[in-house]
């Protein structure tokens, strides 16, 4: 269940006219089947941007994206739906405070046909560490933590083999953050995932990646090992200013 990605050229401008503003001039990188690739930067740089062109949530850049060497433009939106999920940062806004978790986890089952509902989900909710008994909680009923955990279900219900992580542990507690970090490292080992993660914190990147691309104005400056960072291996100068500021802030706390 692995499928690599690899994007070429990828460019966009929002907005048109005088106020356009091109937020990724040309951003390529390659990422194999069951890599962790990490996206970080400073904010603004364009880090969610290249996950919302991967998942085709916007649809207007130009340039190549290829998963498992298809173009996902001309995947079918059924077929793309169960290759890669994204997993948000805010599990407070990306469940319907409405929606039982059990609603959250059928919706996409019921969308694509799928029979075994009822095994399906309390598969997703046991693999994702919850009791089989929160199918019927409500959002308000949950901590962040378990919050996230039934995002990260509803994620893994339809068996993709790319998870697009948008800064998934930043909403949440210190201690809950390496909870789920911990979760989507034993996902990724039993399951064989490629993960593409953003995240402003490169203590996660050591934690979960095998590499991470370093993005300032839109491009990327520099593609690094995950080893790169202890001895701060970056030789663009952003890069290394990135990776030498958070070895600070660590050897400080
Ligand atoms: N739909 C849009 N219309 C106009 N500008 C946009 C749109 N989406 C993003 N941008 C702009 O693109 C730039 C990059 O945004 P993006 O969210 O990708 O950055 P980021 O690196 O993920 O930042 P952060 O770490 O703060 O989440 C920002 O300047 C943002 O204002």
């Amino acid at each position: 269940m692995s499928v690599s990605v690899e994007t070429r050229d990828v460019s966009i401008t929002f907005g048109a006219g005088p106020t356009a503003t091109k937020v990724l001039p040309s951003v390529s990188f390659s990422v194999s089947p069951g890599e962790c690739f990490g996206l970080v930067g400073e904010s603004g740089s364009g880090k969610s941007t290249v996950l919302r062109c991967i998942s085709m949530l916007t649809d207007i850049w130009t340039g190549d994206i290829l998963i498992g060497g298809k173009p996902v433009r001309e995947m079918p939106l059924i077929e793309r739906c169960r290759t890669l999920q994204m997993v948000f940062q805010d599990p407070y806004g990306s469940l319907h405070p409405r929606q039982s978790v059990r609603t959250v986890l059928s919706e996409p089952l019921v969308i694509h046909k799928l029979g075994d509902r009822e095994d399906r989900m309390r598969k997703a909710i046991a693999d994702v560490g919850l009791p089989v008994s929160f199918l019927d909680r409500f959002p308000h009923q949950l901590s962040g933590g378990q919050r996230q955990r039934v995002a990260i279900a509803r994620a893994l219900i339809l068996e993709p083999s790319l998870l697009l992580l948008d800064e998934p542990t930043s909403a949440l507690d210190v201690s809950v953050q390496a909870e789920i970090l911990n979760l989507l490292q034993r996902l990724r080992e039993e399951r064989g995932f490629t993960y593409i993660m953003v995240t402003h914190d490169l203590a996660v990147v050591d934690h979960m990646c095998d590499r991470f691309a370093v993005m300032l104005h839109g491009e990327i400056t520099e593609v690094l090992p995950r080893d790169a960072i202890p001895g701060n291996g970056a030789t663009h100068p952003y890069a290394r200013e990135l990776i030498g500021a958070s070895l600070e802030y660590e050897s400080a706390h």
